[in-house]
């Protein structure tokens, strides 16, 4: 028998039980699903990871709909317990869904739904905060600062990497990827080359039609360098010529330790790392090893292997940050997240169309408005053969 889980509870007449095994940001999700006849039951244990048991505990005999966090294990056990409750809709908050079965979803005819957009801006500045961060030795300086251990400017303190006229590398040129490589180029004048295993037809159309020759014009005008891009037509090419080279794939099969010892090996010896992404695309014991035999290399990390822990010897690392998966921690962001996974169950309890696209999401996020009769984002939509909303 398992133990019960504490909840907190909204609108307790309700007509469909929905459960959020977290409490999120903002109220407007909230609100949102009490308008519309669900009854809310927020998960208010303390622990931060719940179970498996504690999930099923908490949907017991009858659940509409379940709001689930990318910590939680989504699999065969929890979608059969979803269904038997009578259950077809789940949401994850968040846009990476690696932690969903979407097989057992599809067995058991739950729609899976995700976040995308909303976050997109929000974690590419934190990829951008880092790749500045250990460019410039910012936390290593801050340490310094706070030991007392300052006495005075000096020629060699804390001399890193100047990133005009550099180049960045992008792995993986989706949303947020495109939106880095668009920051560092105009904010820093780096040059580009990007590696995704499809054209990125978002990024190019940015360099090459609104960007760069209108760029390259003035710069070349003020006797400065124009910036150049390309597309890499491998990893290693983008590993080899890069200066700082940024992740952001989604983790599948395919990226599970993309970046591994024989990789790291091909990077310059000063280059830098940021992982914005999934912790499990860097073999993360393999990068241990690979910033103790080269201190000038620098990485910058905001999700790790086995989170929430860190493989013995990182955190001892000067030449490495490490933050605590805070890339979407924007509080625009986190109550967009929450919205839109609300939005998600909520549309699939009401039969509402999957919204045509995942990538223009701004409709549902209009405080102002009432959303659209639509679903935001089910990334197995096709599977279930639900109907797509034709705007
Ligand atoms: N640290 C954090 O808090 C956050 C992490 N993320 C992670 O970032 C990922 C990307 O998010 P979006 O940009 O919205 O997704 P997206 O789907 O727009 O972009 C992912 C890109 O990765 C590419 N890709 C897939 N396999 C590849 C491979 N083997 N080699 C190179 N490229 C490959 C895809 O073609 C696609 O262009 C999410 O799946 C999630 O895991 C997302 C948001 C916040
Ligand atoms: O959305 C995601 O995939 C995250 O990692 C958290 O924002």
């Amino acid at each position: 028998m398992a133990k019960p889980v504490s909840i907190e509870v909204w609108n307790p007449n309700g007509k469909y039980r929905v459960i959020s095994t977290k409490s999120m940001p903002g109220t407007r999700w909230i609100n949102l699903l009490i308008q519309n006849d669900c009854r809310l039951e927020i998960c208010t244990e303390k622990k931060t990871i719940l179970s498996v048991e504690d999930i099923i505990a908490l949907i017991g005999d009858k659940c509409d709909g379940v709001i689930g966090q990318l910590t939680e294990d989504w699999g065969e056990e929890l979608f059969s317990a979803l269904s038997r409750a009578g259950g077809k809709a789940f949401s994850n908050m968040a846009v990476g869904y690696n932690n969903v079965n979407v097989d057992a979803a599809n067995k058991y005819g739950v729609a899976v739904g995700n976040t995308p957009g909303v976050l997109t801006e929000t974690t590419a500045e934190l990829a951008a905060s880092l790749s500045l961060a250990a460019a410039r030795r910012i936390v290593e300086a801050d340490e310094f600062m706070r030991a007392g251990l300052y006495d005075g400017w000096l020629p060699h303190l804390f001399v890193g990497n100047l990133l005009k006229g550099q180049t960045v590398g992008v792995i993986g040129a989706g949303r947020i990827g495109s939106a880095y490589a668009r920051m560092m180029v105009e904010g820093f004048k780096m040059n580009l080359i990007y590696f995704d295993l499809y054209q990125s037809t978002r990024l190019e159309k940015f360099v090459t039609g609104m960007f760069l020759p209108t760029y390259g014009a003035f710069l070349k005008a003020n006797g400065e360098t124009p910036v150049t891009w390309k597309r890499a037509s491998s990893m290693d090419e983008v590993l080899q010529e890069a200066d700082i080279i940024s992740l952001h794939p989604v983790l599948d099969k395919t990226t599970y330790h993309l970046v591994n010892k024989e990789r790291l090996a091909k990077m310059k010896k000063e280059a830098i790392l940021i992982n914005c992404s999934r912790g499990p695309v860097i073999d993360e014991a393999a990068l241990v090893e690979h910033l103790k035999e080269n201190p000038l290399f620098r990485v910058g990390l905001d999700v790790f292997e086995d989170e929430p822990y860190m493989k013995p010897g990182l955190a001892e690392l000067k030449n490495a940050i490490v933050v605590p998966h805070i890339a979407s921690a924007s509080k625009w962001t986190r109550e967009g997240m929450a919205t839109l996974a609300a939005l998600n169950v909520l549309g699939k309890i009401k039969g509402y169309p999957v919204w045509f696209d995942p990538n223009r999401v701004e409709p549902f996020l209009n405080e102002n408005a009432q959303p659209p009769a639509a679903i935001p984002s089910i990334v197995n939509a096709k599977a279930l053969g639900l109907p797509s909303s034709k705007l």
